[in-house]
């Protein structure tokens, strides 16, 4: 069974690379750093590091590489032959890999019925659901309607926390132990991929929203006050005093939402929420406030970490979540030379000001609420 994923970075060998492997599939990885396309092309396997009091390793092979840069025709060869297709490229990445999924699949209606499953392993909301649009973009009516009949895009929420890595090895990759990865049943095609740790639910969204308002806005708050206050690891902001305050104040808003919206059992909740901390906490994981904060502009985006539970929030108790709107404020303060949309963010902000800034990055109107606390509380700081 060949398995084609978009991404052989930290999640894609990792965590989708790793359990897909466990699952019987060759994997064909694809992705445009050239550097680990020809290691993963001369060595053919990779090991698989579990930060953990044993340090544990796997070894992952019956993997390939292909350059979707310099190779699309084999992309292409690959998505038509392929029994499932995986991306772990970041948000911003899908509209650029569709048009690849598109060709793939224009030859792939050439060559066989056979149904196929995409399914994006992304942090975001709807991650499938916005490839399978995009993807649309670049085939005929006709071949929609194909995609249609035998393409699912079911959408995903994956969550196993793997650093920035520090390996003399390019492919090895040390990864924390736990991990989940949830798919929404309904939306798959043909035969649902047996692959042991996909939890199939019939409804993602609590999941998506629980993992993404929990694990990724609690793991963001940490990024952002910890570069506010000065520390450059996760373990160590999370040590001090103001942020934990300040992610404890945060998870308590969006757990009151989540338990309220989804009916979570509350002491379960407070459960996930305690393993979370643990997580963040791990010794054996050194984690730079730098990886979890990039990306800045698209985390304060409308239905990213910070804003969608801000603006549930409002929804379900008509009041503006402060301690959510307090770290949205230190991540409007977030600089990092390093990273494009910090530096963006930070041009942004002087040019236009903290209520205009944000309100566009938020896509709200400047008098919104969450504007205005969001204001308050940088003029606090
Ligand atoms: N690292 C983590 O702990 C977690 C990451 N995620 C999500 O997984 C996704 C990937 O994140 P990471 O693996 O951390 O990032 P990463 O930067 O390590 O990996 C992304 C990979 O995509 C490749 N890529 C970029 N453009 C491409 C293109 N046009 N075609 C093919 N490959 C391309 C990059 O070369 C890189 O190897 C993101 O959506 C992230 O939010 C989700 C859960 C945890
Ligand atoms: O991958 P993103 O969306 O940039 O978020 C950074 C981090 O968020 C997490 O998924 C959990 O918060 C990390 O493991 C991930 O790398």
């Amino acid at each position: 069974m060949l398995a084609v994923h978009f991404g052989a970075g930290n999640i894609g060998r990792g965590f989708i690379g790793s359990l897909l492997h466990r699952a019987g599939y060759e994997v064909a990885f694809v992705d445009v750093n050239e550097d680990v396309i020809h290691a993963i092309q001369t060595r053919g396997q990779y090991r698989v590091i579990f930060a953990g009091e044993n340090q544990e390793e796997e070894v992952i092979d019956q993997i390939s590489a292909i350059n979707s840069s310099t190779n699309p025709e084999k992309v292409e060869q690959a998505v038509a032959e392929a029994d499932l297709v995986t991306t772990a490229v970041g948000p911003n990445v899908l509209p650029v890999i569709a048009k690849a999924i598109a060709s793939g699949l224009t030859q792939r209606f050439q060559q066989t019925e056979e149904p196929l499953n995409v399914i994006a392993c992304e942090n975001m909301v709807g991650g499938s659901s916005v490839l399978k649009d995009e993807v649309y973009k670049h085939v005929t009516a006709e071949e929609q309607a194909l995609i249609a009949q035998r393409v699912g895009f079911p959408d995903s929420a994956v969550d196993r926390i793997v650093p920035n890595q520090k390996q003399d090895d390019p492919l090895a990759v040390a990864v924390e132990p736990y991990y989940e990865w949830v798919v929404e049943q309904p939306a798959i095609r043909g035969e649902v991929p047996d692959v042991p740790g996909i939890t199939y639910v019939d409804e993602l969204k609590p999941f998506i929203e629980r993992k993404l308002f929990t694990v990724n806005t609690g793991h963001a708050t940490i990024a952002y006050a910890g570069r506010y206050y000065g520390y450059q690891t996760i373990k160590e902001a999370l040590e001090a005093e103001e942020v934990y305050a300040l992610v404890k104040g945060v998870l308590d808003e969006t757990g009151k939402v989540l338990v309220t919206t989804y009916g979570f059992e509350p002491k379960e909740h407070k459960d996930y929420q305690a393993k979370i901390l643990e997580r963040f906490r791990n010794p054996y994981i050194s984690d730079e406030v730098t990886r979890v904060g990039r990306g800045p502009i698209r985390k304060l985006g409308n239905q990213d970490r910070f804003v969608r539970p801000a603006l549930l929030y409002r929804e379900v108790f008509n009041e503006t979540p402060n301690y959510v709107a307090k770290a949205i404020a230190v991540a409007l303060l977030y600089k990092n030379a390093e990273d494009q949309e910090a530096v963006d963010l930070e041009n942004k902000i002087n040019q236009q000001g903290f209520a205009s800034g944000f309100a566009e990055i938020a896509a709200l109107e400047e008098d919104h609420p969450l504007v205005k606390e969001v204001v308050k509380q940088v003029q606090s700081l």
